[in-house]
């Protein structure tokens, strides 16, 4: 059997693509607060009689809130019942007592600490509208001082939400100099997400909640249960010490 050492050699001879910068997601990927919304989401459809499951998670999760709202009443067929503004409006108080309480992934501060020590830009290009950015974020300053920016949801550079790649495409061109799409690794839970980083050239790890489907892993380069799993030399970065 090979050794990881002799793995690594192996990946950096051949990389997947010669990444320069990397750009994350944040909810579900950096910070932990996709199993807030789905709690919260649950609470509200069991009024109605029904159940939120993972497919229609699926289809919500990584959009900008409006764009979801939206999803959540056409397909719970909540029409004529409850407004999409009506459902921001009641999720609202209960996601606010939880978003401060998010932790970490796991292996996130790991890997954004070994990027900016080798010199990688990184950047932030979230779903999240700044209200929501600064609640998850107040108690993990550290980890986004290291990021060059943070692009959100309703910065007016992002027309549409993910599946567009407004959001990414905005990320990079804040980095300095001129860095095309095919020098940018992005890192997504979400398969809007994924279908974003596809749509805006550029390459895509996906590191997925297991409870999500494996048909909506495609588009994805590359499938991680983890970010403890990446190995940077497998994309042209510089590998890991230890
Ligand atoms: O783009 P991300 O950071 O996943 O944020 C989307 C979020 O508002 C909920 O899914
Ligand atoms: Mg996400």
């Amino acid at each position: 059997m090979a050794s990881a050492v002799a793995e690594e050699a192996a990946a950096a001879a051949q990389p997947r693509a010669a990444i320069s910068h990397v750009i994350f997601d944040m909810d579900g990927l950096l910070l932990d607060t996709e199993g807030f919304y789905t709690e919260v989401q649950e609470k509200i459809l069991a009024r109605y009689g029904k159940v939120f499951d993972w497919s229609l998670k699926a289809k919500m999760m990584g959009k900008k809130a409006a764009e979801s709202a939206r999803i959540f009443v056409d397909e719970c067929g909540l029409d004529g019942l409850l407004t999409p503004e009506q459902f921001l409006e009641e999720r609202e108080s209960m996601l606010q007592a939880l978003f401060p309480s998010c932790t970490k992934l796991p292996g996130v501060l790991r890997l954004i600490h070994h990027l900016h020590a080798n010199g990688i830009p990184m950047a932030v290009a979230t779903g999240s509208h700044k209200r929501h950015f600064a609640l998850k974020t107040q108690n993990h300053q550290e980890m986004f001082s290291l990021m060059h920016h943070v692009v959100m949801g309703d910065d007016p550079e992002v027309k549409a939400g993910k599946p567009s790649p407004d959001i990414f495409l905005a990320a990079m061109r804040r980095f300095e100099g001129n860095v095309e799409p095919s020098k940018c690794l992005v890192f997504e839970d979400a398969p809007s997400g994924i279908a974003a980083a596809r749509n805006a050239g550029m390459s895509a790890v996906m590191v997925p909640d297991p409870r999500l489907d494996v048909s909506y892993h495609k588009g994805a380069d590359q499938v991680l249960n983890s970010l403890l799993d990446f190995k940077p030399s497998e994309w042209g970065l510089p590998p890991f010490k230890e």
